[in-house]
Formats: C-alpha cells, structure tokens, sequence
C-alpha cells in the first residue's frame, strides 16, 4: 500500500463561495471535505453512475500523488491539459514504507495513470522504447490495451485507472482482472474506476459506490451496478421495452 488516505487539510478547506461551486457541489467530493476518503486495501475499485463523481475522486488523488495522466517518462511526451480544483488542495497519508520508498524524484515513476483515452493514444504509437516493443498501431484496441497494460504493470507503483475496461471484450476483461489482481499481491496500489461489474469482482478488492449518497462501501452483490446487469441479463426485454415503445 502506498496511500492510505485521502483528505483536504483545515486550513486548505474551500470557502462557502467555493463549496458551492464544481467540484464541491458532487455529493462524493462533499464527503470527502467532511470525512476524507479511506483506502483500506491494495485495490480500491469505484463504481457509480455516469456523473457520479468516479474520474473527479481518482483524477484528483492521482494529481495529489504527482502522477501525469500518462505517468512516468511519458509524461515528457503527453503532457496533460490543466489541473484539477481538487487535486491542488488534496493531502494523502501515505504509508510509512512508500514514504520512504517514494523520497525524492523517483515518486513520479512510481505509477501511472491510466484512462481509456490515453491508452487510446497509446496504442496507436508503433511501439514505445522502454516501454513495449510490439507494434501496438497494427492491433486490435483491445489487444493494444492489454499490451499497454501489461507492459506498464511491470514494477510495484500507484496505479489509477479510469474505466480501462473501455475498449475490451468479456474475455479481455477477466485478463485485466488477472493482470490488476497481480499487481495487488505483489506491492502496488490500484485505484479503478469502471462501469464493469467484470472488473468489480476482482478478488478482495475494496468496492466503493459513488452517488448522490456520497460514497460507501458495498459487497459486489449488494452493488446497485450488478442489480441492473443481472436483471438485464435475466430479461433484457423488461428494460429494453420502455425504450422502443412507440
Ligand atoms: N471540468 C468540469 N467542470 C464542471 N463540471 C464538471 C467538470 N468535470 C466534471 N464535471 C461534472 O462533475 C460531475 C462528476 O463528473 P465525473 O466525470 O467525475 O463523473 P463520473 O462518475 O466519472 O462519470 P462517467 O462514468 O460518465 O465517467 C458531473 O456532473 C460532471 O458533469
């Protein structure tokens, strides 16, 4: 584990004008203010509805840790647009050991941030010196995401990712799991958002549903996302119906 929790200190609180304002007014950015945000496990996985506030929370905690939206050397290449409001005045506790481990220049190279717009423009680079050799442009997306993927996993770091799940099949998806699995028994951290009930269930993950609630831990089965997809499955028709009816 390298962070254990995300919190915005007394003296950094926004202001009333401020608190009424883009990120504040998202229901899960008001509870972290209130009671920062804690991560318990090697892999914390969000999920919640579009808008819900995912990519604001792992955004901004990846900006506090220091990681570019590409990470590593590449961020020389990729520089990313802007900051965010909450990720300027974000503090994270991080553990004793990563504390250590992470003095000095080397925090930066110690993980990445991975969304699947970035991954996008990755995979169409033919291969990128240090980092994978395979001609990722002549490959399929998500032959190309797991290649990247793969390819960045390589050490112990602080892995963010914004619905990675984007470009992949159900089989390409249990192959993320395995590979994010893998990285949470051997040292790193993972913070995920996804819309994938597939990457949801990775094994001993810690699940967080964001919503107009805030934010709260859930058992998979308990999580509104897998409610909707195993009544879906069940009888698409029942959802499907009200959408075509004239
Ligand atoms: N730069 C911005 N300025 C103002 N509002 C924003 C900005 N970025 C996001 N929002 C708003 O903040 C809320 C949370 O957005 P966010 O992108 O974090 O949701 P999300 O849960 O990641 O959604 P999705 O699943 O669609 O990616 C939304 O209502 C969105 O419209």
């Amino acid at each position: 584990m390298f962070v254990e929790r995300a919190y915005i200190r007394e003296n950094d609180l926004p202001d009333d004008a401020e608190r009424s304002q883009w990120p504040y007014t998202v229901p899960c950015v008001d509870q972290l203010l209130e009671t920062g945000l804690e991560f318990q496990k090697p892999i914390t996985i969000f999920v919640g509805d579009n808008g819900s506030g995912k990519s604001t929370l792992v955004e901004s905690v990846a900006e506090a840790f220091g990681l570019n939206p590409e990470g590593g050397r590449l961020a020389a290449v990729h520089r990313p647009e802007g900051g965010s409001p909450l990720g300027h005045r974000l503090a994270l506790a991080k553990t004793a050991s990563a504390s250590r481990m992470l003095a000095g220049p080397r925090l930066r190279k110690q993980g990445f941030f991975l969304r699947a717009e970035t991954a996008f423009r990755l995979t169409a680079l033919s291969g990128v010196p240090g980092y994978w050799e395979e001609n990722t442009a002549e490959m399929s997306h998500g032959e190309g995401f797991l290649t990247v993927f793969g390819k960045m996993f390589d050490k112990p770091g602080f892995y963010v990712m914004d619905e990675p799940e984007g470009a992949l099949s159900f089989s390409s998806c249990l192959q993320l799991v395995s590979l994010i699995h893998e990285l949470g028994q051997t040292g790193s951290q993972v913070l995920c958002a996804t819309h994938s009930p597939i990457l949801a269930a990775i094994p001993g993950a810690d699940l967080i549903e964001v919503g107009d609630h805030g934010f709260r831990r859930r058992r998979w089965q308990d999580l509104e996302l897998v409610d909707h997809w195993r009544r879906y499955l069940e009888a698409p028709d029942r959802y499907v119906r009200h959408l075509v009816e004239e």
